[in-house]
This record gives structure tokens, sequence and C-alpha cells, in this order.
């Protein structure tokens, strides 16, 4: 009797993706066939020169654009083909993003800005039913990222550390599934990166979170469970393999 074996979905694929931009009438080709398979709990980084691609692919796998030719799984479902309102609720839901000048609100406090994609999410007549619960977890995660000393802070009065802490409690409120982190510690000095990238580490460790990470900086990257480099519109593998990733 032969035996099936099914192999688990990764997390995250993309496949086959190709994507142009246009410039004065002509197509510029971004990406040229990108398959990059992402498993839970790994923490992928993506390296590459300026203008590779690598924003370009991130936001496609956050639903934040669409490729021209290939797709995009989610535990083996296509979700780059859906309708708009169920690309929105999966971006919302299973994606938190974090970008290299934060995004934080400047008229908001560190407490508002953190509980702000609550305040989206649900109508204001929910939010205010749940707002104590939502408070707590919201002073919970910002304990976990270390800034309780700071809940009354706007972004103005925080260093630049302090807001990247800040923008990583904004993506936790919602529980993300998979964390994009778009250069990250780009803005930061080297030993304030290296904070940050310890909390994405804790993160990736002990809470089992997703983390894909675009960075330009190869020792940034390193500390990543495996690197792949856009060169050219195609991938690159480099570096350490995490135990379940099977392919790119
Ligand atoms: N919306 C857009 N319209 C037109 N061209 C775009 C658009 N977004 C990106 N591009 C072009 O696509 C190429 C890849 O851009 P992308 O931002 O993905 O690269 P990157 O590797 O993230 O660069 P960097 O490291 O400088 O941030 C660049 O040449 C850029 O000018």
């Amino acid at each position: 009797m032969t035996e099936t074996i099914s192999m688990p979905h990764p997390q995250l694929s993309a496949i086959a993706i190709e994507k142009a931009y246009r410039k004065d009438k002509h197509k510029v080709p971004v990406l040229r066939g990108i398959d990059v398979d992402v498993q839970k709990a790994e923490f992928l980084s993506i390296v590459g020169q300026s203008g590779s691609g690598k924003s370009t692919l991130m936001h496609l796998f956050g639903l934040l654009d669409s490729p021209d030719i290939g797709e995009i799984h989610l535990e083996g479902q296509r979700i780059d083909d859906l309708p708009d309102h169920a690309r929105d609720q999966i971006r919302n839901r299973v994606f938190g993003f974090i970008f290299q000048f934060y995004h934080l609100l400047p008229e908001l406090n560190l407490l508002e800005n953190v509980l702000s994609p609550l305040m989206i999410r649900y109508s204001t007549w929910e939010y205010w039913k749940q707002k104590k619960q939502f408070k707590q977890d919201a002073l919970e995660i910002i304990e976990k990222v270390g800034l309780s000393h700071r809940i009354k802070h706007r972004p103005s009065e925080m260093s630049g550390g302090e807001m990247q802490r800040a923008a990583i409690a904004r993506a936790l409120i919602a529980k993300p599934q998979i964390l994009l982190a778009d250069e990250p510690t780009g803005n930061l000095d080297s030993s304030t990166g290296k904070e940050i990238m310890d909390l994405l580490t804790s993160l990736n460790e002990q809470d089992q979170l997703t983390i894909i990470m675009v960075t330009h900086d190869n020792a940034i990257a390193a500390q990543a469970h495996r690197t792949v480099r856009l060169t050219e519109g195609q991938i690159e593998v480099l570096g350490k393999s995490h135990p379940t990733s099977a392919s790119a």
C-alpha cells in the first residue's frame, strides 16, 4: 500500500511573481519571476541593492499592491485575487506593518497611537464597549516593548528607537500572524538598531511571530533565520536555512 505524505503548506508564498512599473510609456520590470516560501515562525530577511524591488515584494506580500503575473498564497490559499474587501480584511487581520520612518500619528500620544488600529477596525460603539479590554491589551504590549514610561508621550517627545518600539506595539495590538518590517532599523544608529533587532528576535522566538524584514544592511539581515537577495528581479538564496523551510 502506498502512503501519501501531505506536507503542510508554507504560511506565505510568492509564486512566479512578476511586477513592472510604467515610466514614460515604458514598462520597467522590477520583479521577474519570484518564488519565496515563508514558514510559520520563520524570520526571513530580504536584501538587495536600492531599487532592486525589496519594498515592492513586501507590498505584494502584504496585499498593498497586486502582482502583474503570479500568485500570493496564505496557508495554501490564493489571496492576491480576492475582492477588495476580503484583501482588506486579510491585510488588517493577518499582517502587521512597520516602516523605516515609523508612520506614527503625531497628534496622538503613545497609548492612543497603539490603540489607533482598533479604533479604525471597530465601529465607535464596538470600540467603546471593549475599550477597557483594549486599553489593558495596549498597556501589556507597551510594557512588552519596554515603553511603559512613555505612555502619554507624543512621537515628537520620543527618540527614534522609542518611536520604532511604539510602531511595533501598534502593529502588535491587532495580533498579526506575520510582521512585515521595511527597513526597521534604517533610520537608527547601530546600537539602537540592535535593540530593535533584539526585540524583533524575541517576538519571533517567544511569540512565534513570523517576520519578513527588508534591509540593505547585511549585518542586520544575518540575524534572521534565512536571507534572500533580490538581484535583477530574481531571488538568490543566501545564508542559513530555517529548519522547516523547504525551498527559497
Ligand atoms: N509606484 C511606483 N511607480 C513607479 N515606479 C516604482 C513604484 N514603486 C517602485 N518603483 C520603482 O521600482 C523599483 C523598485 O523599487 P523598490 O522600492 O521596490 O526598491 P527597493 O529595493 O525597496 O529600494 P530601496 O532600498 O531604495 O528602498 C525602483 O526603480 C522604483 O523606482
